[in-house]
Order: structure tokens, then sequence, then C-alpha cells
């Protein structure tokens, strides 16, 4: 579904817009977000990452962006660009504070600006795809975001969440969220479903197994696939076994 610029703004030609959200923290959203730009651009699309948790940006960290700066044109903040060859930029707060450390500490209205700005004021050029990375919940800033976007036919929402039944409580909150901003849901994604073994590459489901699909079947919406719990080979493996790197995917 392509984004409809009705104002000619920043988005007029970013082409899809897809939310990711959580409705508990930690549970590898920005990880899942990540992967999903990076995985677009592995089939040849341009993609853009608007990172609104103005509390925990950690994209900048993920794809080793941290030092880059936003600079300034005429239509706006231009936004980092990860690769060389341009194919993945990237909006986030991360890039505006003095120091990677920096604490946002913001009252709802100053957050609620933000989001605004970041989202009518980045150049983001063409696009195929803009994700999303929202904070985990559904507070003030996830309804500034969808409503800030909404004007720009947003294509849906992926719902993260880990398979234990409290994080599955809470992406039930987040469908009901969705059905109440009138966004889309594309589909649920189980992070972190079996903890794969660094050294013999076994996978044990430390953290129970198959949560996000037994609620995307009951909720009737698409189940996207599951995502393991991977570690870095460490030096103490004794094993030639090569494990993944950390969020590696296997969408089915
Ligand atoms: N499948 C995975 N395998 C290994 N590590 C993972 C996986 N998914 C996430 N992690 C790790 O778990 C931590 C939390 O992940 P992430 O920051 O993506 O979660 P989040 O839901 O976005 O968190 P927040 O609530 O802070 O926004 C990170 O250190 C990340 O590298
Ligand atoms: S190698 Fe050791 S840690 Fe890994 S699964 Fe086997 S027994 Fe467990």
């Amino acid at each position: 579904m392509a984004a409809a610029a009705q104002d000619g703004g920043n988005l007029a030609n970013v082409h899809h817009i897809l939310l990711v959200l959580s409705g508990k923290g930690g549970v590898g959203k920005s990880t899942i977000a990540t992967q999903i730009a990076l995985a677009l651009r592995l089939a040849g699309k341009k993609v853009g990452i608007l990172d609104v948790d103005l509390c925990g940006p950690s994209i900048p960290r993920m794809l080793n962006a941290m030092n880059k700066e936003v600079h300034q044109c005429d239509g706006g903040w231009v936004p980092v660009y990860v690769d060389q060859e341009k194919t993945i930029s990237l909006m986030s707060i991360g890039f505006l504070l003095e120091k990677p450390d920096d604490a946002v500490v913001w009252r709802g209205p100053k957050k609620n600006a933000m989001i605004n700005q970041f989202v009518n004021d980045v150049a983001w050029g063409e696009l195929d795809f803009l994700i999303v990375d929202t904070p985990p919940g559904t507070s003030d800033e996830h309804i500034s975001t969808v409503n800030a976007l909404q004007p720009y036919n947003p294509m849906g929402a992926v719902l993260v969440t880990t398979p234990q039944a409290v994080a599955v409580g809470d992406v039930r909150r987040e469908l009901t969220f969705c059905k109440k901003v009138g966004l889309p849901v594309v589909g649920i994604v189980e992070n972190m479903s079996g903890f794969v073994c660094p050294t013999c590459s076994e996978c044990t489901n430390i953290f129970s197994k198959g949560g996000g699909e037994e609620l995307a079947r009951h909720s009737g919406v698409p189940f996207l696939g599951r995502c393991r719990h991977l570690l870095e080979k460490r030096s103490y493996c004794r094993s030639g076994l090569r494990a993944g790197s950390a969020g590696e995917m296997s969408f089915r």
C-alpha cells in the first residue's frame, strides 16, 4: 500500500511504512526492526529506519552508526546513511544527544513534539520501506506516532513477542491498541524462541516456545515466524561448530 502524501511532505516518496511494536520491553523489537530492514535491503530495496524509542534508542548501536551526525538541509534533517551505497538511512534521537549515554527525561508534550518532527522533518528522499521502531507499550508516544503517520497510510504493524505467557499477554494488549487506532496488523514475530547453544548449536526452549504462534492463531492474524536466541560463538567453545550471530532469523 503506497503512502499517500497529502501535503507533499518528506514522506511523499516513501512507498511503504511499517511499524514495529511490542507490549513489553527487551523482547527484541529493535533487533527485529533492524533485521527486517537488512532483509529488505538484501532483497534490493531502499530502506529507512525511524527510531522513535526516545528513551532507549538502540538502533544506532545495532547498525554501528553511533558516532555519525545528523545534518540539516533545506528539506529538514538529513538522515544518517549506514552503508556507503546509501541503501539504509537512519534517524534516531541517539544522533541528537551530546553523549550516547545521556538520558532523555522529557514529559509527554516534548516527546510528542519530537515525534512529530521525526515524522515530518526528515528528508528521506525516495524509499521503498520506512521501518518505524517504537518504544515498548501503548503510551502517548505510540498514539503520537500513529497519528503523525496516519495521513501517509502506513501498511501496518509487526508485533514482536517472546514465547512466555507474560509477554504474549502484553502483545494481546498491543493488538487491542492497533484495533483502536485503526492500524492494520501485518503479523506476529516470536523472538528468543529457543536458545541456541554457541558451543554445540543445540536448541533448548528455556523461554518456552509457541506462545506467539498460538496468539496469532487465536487472534486471526498472520504468524510471520520465529527467531531463535543466538549468541556469538565465544572463545571458550572448543567445538568447531559455527553459531549464528545474535538476531539471525528463521522465518518460515
Ligand atoms: N534473537 C536474539 N538472539 C540474541 N540476542 C537477542 C535476540 N533478540 C534480541 N537480542 C538481544 O536482546 C537485547 C534486547 O533486544 P532489543 O534492544 O532488540 O529489544 P527491545 O524490545 O527493542 O528493547 P527496548 O524495550 O529497550 O526497546 C539486545 O541486547 C539484543 O541484542
Ligand atoms: S554444549 Fe554444553 S551448554 Fe551447549 S547444549 Fe550442550 S551441554 Fe548445554
